[in-house]
C-alpha cells in the first residue's frame, strides 16, 4: 500500500502534506524529498510537509517543513494554515519554532506565528549589526522561525537579486528574501525568493517578516494587508509581540504515492 498525501495551497504557495500519524514515514533522504517536490518526475510543490505524533503537551500534531532542495525550514506560515484546515477544528501545531495555535472563521484560517526574533544572533546573521537597517541594500532582517531579509524595493527585482542574496555570507543559514513595495501604511505588495525553493507565488512567514520589518522602520501600521500574486494575507503584529496571519487555503487533490516509486527512490543515488 502506498503513502497517501494531500495537495494544498495557500494563495498559490503549494504543498504536499504526508500524514505519518498512523503509519510513520521514513523520509530521511534529501534526494527523495527533492524528487517528491519535482513538478515533473514527482508530485510537485514549494514545500513538503510531514505530520506525525506530537511530543509536546498541548500540541495536536508535529509538523515539519522541507524545501525542494531537501533543506528543512523552521517555519512555513501558509503550510501551517493548510495543515490547520486539513485537520479541522483549531489544532495547535508543534513546529521547530514552538507551538502555533490556529483558528478558522468564515473560510479563512489563522495561525499565531509566535514572536519575531530581531536579534542578529537569532536570525542568524554572521556578525552584529542593526537588523532594522542592514548594509545589504538597506534591508531589514528578522526570523519567524526561519531567516528573512526584507528589501523595500520593486517586486520585479526578486528574480534578479533573490538568488545571490539567498546565499549572501551575511546569512550563515541562508535566507528568504522578500521584496516589499509599501502601497500605504496598511498595505504592502510582496514577492519572495524563498530559501531552498526560489520564487513562490506567496510566502506566509515572508509576509509576517515584511510587516514586522516595515513596522520597525515606521513604514506601516502593525496590521497590514500583504498582497502577493494570487491574493492577500492579513498580518497583525500584536501588542504582546506575537504575529497573527490570516488567509485562505485550498485543498486541490489527494493521492497515493506508488510503493514502487518509493522503493526505487529510497535506493536512488543523488
Ligand atoms: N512558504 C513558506 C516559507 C518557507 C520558508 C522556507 N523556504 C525556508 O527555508 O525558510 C511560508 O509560507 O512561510
Amino acid at each position: 500500500m502506498g503513502v497517501s498525501f494531500t495537495k494544498m495551497h495557500g494563495l498559490g504557495n503549494d504543498f504536499i502534506i504526508l500524514d505519518g500519524r498512523t503509519t510513520p514515514l521514513s523520509l530521511s533522504s534529501a534526494t527523495l524529498i527533492s524528487r517528491l517536490c519535482d513538478r515533473r518526475t514527482g508530485i510537485g510543490c514549494d514545500q513538503l510537509v510531514t505530520l506525525s505524533t506530537p511530543t509536546r503537551d498541548g500540541a495536536d500534531v508535529l509538523v515539519r517543513f522541507f524545501n525542494p532542495d531537501g533543506s528543512e525550514a523552521g517555519a512555513c506560515g501558509n503550510a501551517s494554515r493548510c495543515v490547520a484546515a486539513l485537520l479541522g477544528g483549531n489544532p495547535t501545531l508543534q513546529t521547530q519554532n514552538g507551538l502555533l495555535p490556529t483558528s478558522q472563521e468564515n473560510g479563512l484560517v489563522s495561525v499565531l506565528m509566535g514572536k519575531p526574533h530581531l536579534d542578529w544572533q537569532a536570525i542568524p546573521l554572521a556578525h552584529n549589526c542593526d537588523t532594522a537597517h542592514l548594509p545589504l541594500h538597506d534591508g531589514a532582517a528578522c526570523s519567524m522561525g526561519n531567516p528573512h531579509l526584507t528589501l523595500f524595493r520593486s517586486i520585479e527585482d526578486a528574480a534578479l537579486l533573490g538568488p545571490e542574496l539567498e546565499t549572501d555570507p551575511l546569512f550563515p543559514e541562508r535566507a528568504n528574501i522578500g521584496f516589499a513595495e509599501i502601497l500605504s501604511p496598511t498595505h504592502i505588495r510582496l514577492r519572495v525568493w524563498e530559501r531552498g525553493a526560489g520564487l513562490t507565488l506567496a510566502c506566509g512567514s515572508g509576509a509576517c517578516a515584511a510587516v514586522v520589518n516595515a513596522a520597525r522602520r515606521g513604514l506601516v501600521e502593525r496590521t497590514c494587508r500583504v498582497t502577493m500574486e494570487c491574493g492577500s494575507l492579513t498580518i497583525t503584529w500584536k501588542d504582546d509581540g506575537s504575529v497573527l496571519m490570516t488567509g485562505p487555503t485550498q485543498t486541490v487533490f489527494t493521492g497515493t504515492l506508488d510503493e514502487s516509486w518509493l522503493a526505487q527512490e529510497q535506493t536512488a543515488t543523488p
